[in-house]
């Protein structure tokens, strides 16, 4: 029997496990993932590299139009590109890390980027995950199922702090807090819940568990189409 088309927004603050759970929910079901906080990326590492003040939305929103930004979406080996230049490690940087929710926060820079994930979205032909902070409340806003993943700040931060082998689990925790307040508070489709989400905590879930809730709603989602 032919599966259903079946598109998926998981959305969240930083942390909460939106990458690792898109990733293997994809690659379970044979569908195709996006990882929309590494296009936000890629764009301000072309702004930075480019020498674009960051401090001046209306110098970011002048070239906005002007990276060509590619993503691969096979969820077992995930790309990113600018200009045909692969990215994948220099957008991890803290400079970007830092400077990401400045860019991001720019109208036009949304609406390029918007368009892009929409494009890929209706290219996917078994369906895809699609991970962000605005993809259920604006980029895909007719998704099949929306997923809102929460975690406590204090389970975020020694996630991150695990990843980045770092000891100073207060400072990332600031650093998360701070970064979800400004893309919680700019005003073009901040970080938000879309009121059909499904919530999931996942504070003291650990990833496969979180990963099998996942699926478990997406095969429930398939089988009602
Ligand atoms: N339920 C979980 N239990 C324990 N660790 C987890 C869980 N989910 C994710 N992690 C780990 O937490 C870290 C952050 O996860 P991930 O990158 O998937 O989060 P994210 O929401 O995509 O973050 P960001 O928005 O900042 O990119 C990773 O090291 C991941 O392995
Ligand atoms: N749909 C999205 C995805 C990401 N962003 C911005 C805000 C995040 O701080 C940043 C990096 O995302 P991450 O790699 O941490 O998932 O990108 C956004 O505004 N909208």
């Amino acid at each position: 029997m032919e599966r259903a088309t079946v598109i998926v927004a998981i959305d969240g603050p930083s942390g909460t496990g939106k990458s690792s759970t898109s990733k293997a929910v994809a690659a379970q079901l044979g569908l195709s993932y996006l990882d929309t906080g590494a296009q936000y990326r890629a764009i301000t590492w072309w702004m930075v590299t480019n020498g674009i003040d960051i401090d001046d939305p209306s110098a970011i929103a002048a070239v906005a139009g002007k990276p060509e930004i590619i993503s691969g979406t096979d969820p077992s080996a995930p790309t990113i590109t600018v200009d045909g230049t692969d990215v994948a490690a220099a957008i991890r940087t803290q400079d970007v890390t830092s400077k990401v929710s400045a860019v991001s926060a720019v109208p036009e820079v949304r609406a390029r980027i918007t368009e892009l994930q929409r494009s890929i979205a209706a290219d996917a032909e078994n369906g895809i995950v699609v991970e962000g902070r605005d993809i259920g409340t604006t980029v895909l806003p007719d998704a099949d199922l929306k997923i809102f993943l929460t975690a406590s700040p204090e389970a975020r931060a020694a996630r991150r702090s695990g990843e980045l082998k770092s000891t100073d689990v207060q400072a990332t925790r600031e650093a998360l807090l701070k970064r979800d307040a400004a893309d919680s508070s700019r005003k073009t489709s901040p970080l938000a819940k879309a009121d059909d989400a499904v919530e999931v905590d996942t504070s003291d879930l650990t990833l496969q568990q979180v990963i099998e809730c996942v699926v478990t709603l997406v095969e429930e989602k398939r089988a009602a189409k």
